[in-house]
């Protein structure tokens, strides 16, 4: 039978959004969460949706949230693009531009862009925080998640030197319980032997429902890649018909800046609160 809401034609998915106030009112009892200013449906809804409608685990996952952007200033504070421009403009990163079959955003990350004389670690991770915070408000992509494809060609020692057992943890929390985002999927393509330490480093943090969705592809990726995205939407240079890397990356970094002034704002919300845990 059908419930009074769906009747009504409000509810569009399996969740229940009456759990929405429920929610409100744990976080408003909560001390932990004195200092969050929105509560907004909007705000709230990310997270039941991050947990399928758990009440409980919804406000632990809020809780993780706060704290993790709170302990991690380097990396969270200011979120304004400028700081990693150089990176983007050196097409380190993009988005496709259609979703794969399930309804996940698929996101792609060019180490060898990264030039680690130039930008440390921390301001590669915010390139990731920053395209997490606007791809989250989207209902799709908090309905059916994300994967990634992290190129790993010309990863180097001065690379592997910037990952230490620190960052590694940040690494591991923001991809298992700390950031309101459903990790479908890890591919990593290209990575040499010499990122396997790098990885052995991350890898115990992670709960066996994350490492089983990491894969390894090598370098004779282009098959098995087809194998878990449509050829439509990869682009050439990975196997695919659809629109070339730079094009990608231009547009995603387009994106980011029109969308400067909204991530100036949650960087301030931070900024300005303190977070007592
Ligand atoms: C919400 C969210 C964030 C914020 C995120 C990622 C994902 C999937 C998310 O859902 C993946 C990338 C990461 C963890 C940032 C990584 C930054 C570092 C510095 C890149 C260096 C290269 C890594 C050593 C490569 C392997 C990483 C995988 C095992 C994730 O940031």
């Amino acid at each position: 039978m059908k419930s009074g809401r769906q009747r009504a034609g409000c509810v569009e998915e399996p969740g229940d959004l009456s759990c929405v106030p429920r929610l409100r009112e744990t976080v408003a009892r909560d001390a932990r969460l004195r200092h969050v200013r929105d509560l907004s449906d909007g705000a709230l809804i990310k997270f039941l949706r991050a947990r399928d409608f758990d009440v409980e685990l919804s406000l632990k996952l809020m809780v993780n949230y706060h704290r993790w952007r709170s302990e991690c200033p380097e990396i969270s504070a200011n979120l304004h693009p400028s700081s990693v421009l150089g990176l983007l403009q050196n097409h380190y990163h993009g988005v496709l531009r259609s979703r794969d079959q399930a309804g996940s955003r698929v996101l792609f990350y060019r180490i060898g862009q990264w030039n680690p004389k130039e930008f440390t670690a921390y301001e590669v991770f915010r390139v990731s925080l920053i395209t997490s915070e606007l791809i989250v408000q989207e209902t799709e992509t908090q309905r059916h998640g994300l994967k990634a494809i992290f190129d790993l060609q010309g990863w180097c020692f001065s690379h592997a030197l910037q990952i230490n057992p620190s960052l590694a943890k940040k690494i591991s929390s923001v991809l298992t319980d700390s950031f309101p985002l459903k990790v479908r999927g890890i591919h990593l393509i290209n990575e040499p032997l010499l990122f396997r330490p790098v990885f052995a480093m991350i890898r115990p943090f992670l709960p066996d429902k994350i490492k089983q969705r990491v894969y390894m592809h090598g370098s004779s990726y282009m098959q098995s890649l087809r194998e878990v995205f449509p050829a439509a939407i990869l682009p050439p240079e990975y196997g695919g018909t659809g629109p070339p890397i730079k094009d990608l990356c231009q547009e995603w970094t387009d994106f980011i800046m029109r969308s400067e002034d909204y991530l100036q704002r949650l960087s301030s919300i931070i900024q300005f609160s303190r977070f007592s845990f």
